[in-house]
């Protein structure tokens, strides 16, 4: 058996630590590539573990045979792995010694059996494989992303290939489309089966259109469930916009002070509202104001409102409230601040809020010092959040770039079904860019432009 590294495929097998930050209970070390199976053998002192089974082996040093670690060990061999080529796993004790001197007798010095991975390699292999398609490639970016229940769904959900093979589906019906105006071509001296067959033609490119705009009108959602429902926290200084915040994330995240004018930049905490995330974003004050900064920091403010989902408006209990510019985006509530100072609170039973687009339970009033009425705007947000982003069955177009492309296919078929006449190999071309258009979504088509900067967005190791 080999068991010396072979210097010209050195390069093409990637190592690198597959798990996340050390120390750790157990660190896995991946290897992809040719060079997977001699480097595991050295590693267990010139042996090749059985295929597909964890066993475990005492790791040995090559130039003088000392102990590196006990761990399990396994040996893929391809093409039936994630990569589709040799791969071996280590699972070492997860030490940063550990590892460290793992990754040095695999990756350094000249007889070296593998190079560091970059970002994304393995996950690029499993790609040039032909494993995973592009969208797949995205759900699983998605799923390593994912923070809430629901999001984790709809990555799966993408990552196993639901939109894939939607989209196969679709250029199959593009296809046969195709197919009927290439017949009525070759009838042509048959007028009467020539029309049937371009009229079947482009009835069949007609509900192609109509699919492909139900997945368009869902869109939007998947989007948004992505980045997370988002929640500006807007009003004037001292509003007490940055001690809802830190309520609001159970910990100070912003700096609270009685002076007007403290929060500049726009400060940001993830929740999980029963399942679905919220992005809620602390603003600073809204007034004239001469400092720079604050300037600064009032335009990003401005800007966060505008590219809300919700804005949350803030009305202290005194002649400081502010009415809300009419420049903001998506709802707008109204919440009265500070309920504690107000004369009598206690006495008083809890106020409706008032929200143009009638969101139910919105609290009227709030004190982030005595509690009254935060664990309500909890819940009216996490209800909010839930209506924008629950749908009946899981979005398929979960990117801008997804839709970009099938809204070029869209363009393509509406030319392609235009009334009148017009020469049916001029609507056979657009069905055909049609086609294009759905194959960049999962790489098949024109995507030199978009991998780089994809497999870059993962971790190394994955
Ligand atoms: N230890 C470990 N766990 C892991 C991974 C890994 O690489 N290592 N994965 C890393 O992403 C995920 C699982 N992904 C994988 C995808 C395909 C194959 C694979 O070998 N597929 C073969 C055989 C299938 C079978 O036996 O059923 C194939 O499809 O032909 C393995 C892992 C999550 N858990
Ligand atoms: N009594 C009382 N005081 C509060 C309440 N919420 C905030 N405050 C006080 O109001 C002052 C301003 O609070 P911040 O949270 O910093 O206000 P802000 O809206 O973030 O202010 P800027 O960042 O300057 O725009 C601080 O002294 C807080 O302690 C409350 O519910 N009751
Ligand atoms: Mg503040």
């Amino acid at each position: 058996m080999q068991t010396l590294p072979s210097d010209t495929v050195a390069g093409d097998t990637i190592v690198a630590l597959s798990s996340g930050a050390l120390p750790a209970a157990v660190a896995v070390v991946r290897l992809s590539g040719p060079n997977a199976g001699p480097a595991l053998a050295a590693l267990c002192g010139g042996r090749l573990p059985p295929p597909r089974r964890a066993v475990l082996r005492r790791l040995v040093r090559r130039s003088d045979g000392a102990p590196l670690d006990r761990a399990l060990v396994l040996w893929l061999p391809g093409p039936g792995t994630a990569t589709g080529e040799d791969m071996a796993e280590l699972h070492l004790h997860g030490g940063r010694a550990v590892v460290a001197a793992v990754i040095a007798e695999l990756a350094s010095g000249p007889a070296a059996f593998a190079r560091p991975a970059e970002p994304g390699e393995f996950t690029r292999r499993a790609f040039l494989a032909g494993r995973m398609d592009l969208a797949a490639v995205e759900g699983l970016a998605d799923l390593l992303a994912a923070e809430t229940e629901a999001q984790r769904v709809q990555a799966l959900a993408q990552a196993g290939g639901a939109l894939s093979s939607r989209i196969a589906d679709w250029r199959s019906r593009l296809i046969e489309a195709r197919a009927l105006l290439e017949a009525s071509l070759d009838f042509s001296d048959e007028a009467d089966v020539a029309e049937v067959a371009e009229q079947q033609a482009i009835a069949e490119a007609a509900g192609l259109r109509s699919a492909l705009a139900v997945a368009l009108a869902d869109a939007g959602r998947g989007e948004r469930l992505r980045d997370g429902f988002q929640v500006a926290l807007m009003g004037p200084p001292n509003a007490g916009k940055s001690s809802l915040m830190n309520a609001l994330a159970s910990r100070e995240v912003a700096i609270v002070t009685a002076e007007a004018g403290t929060t500049r930049d726009v400060i940001e905490v993830h929740l999980d509202l029963g399942g679905y995330p919220v992005t809620v974003a602390d603003t600073a004050g809204l007034r004239e104001t001469a400092g720079e900064a604050e300037r600064e920091g009032i335009r990003r403010a401005l800007s966060r409102g505008r590219d809300a989902d919700l804005v949350v408006w803030l009305d202290p209990p005194d002649e400081t409230a502010l009415e809300p510019p009419g420049e903001l985006g998506g709802s707008l509530w109204r919440i009265r601040t500070k309920a504690d100072l107000e004369p009598g609170h206690e006495l008083r039973s809890p106020v409706e809020g008032s929200s143009a687009d009638g969101a139910a339970g919105v609290p009227g009033r709030i004190s982030v010092s005595s509690g009254e009425g935060i664990g309500d705007l909890v819940a009216a947000i996490g209800a909010a959040a839930a209506q924008s982003l629950k749908g009946g069955e899981d979005a398929l177009v979960t990117r801008a770039r997804h839709r970009a492309a099938i809204e070029d296919a869209v363009a393509c078929l509406d030319r392609a079904t235009m009334a009148g006449f017009i020469a049916p190999e001029l609507r056979a071309e657009e069905l055909r860019r049609a086609g294009d258009a759905l194959g960049r979504v999962v790489g098949a088509v024109g995507v030199e432009a978009v991998l780089g900067r994809i497999f870059s967005s993962f971790c190394i190791g994955k």
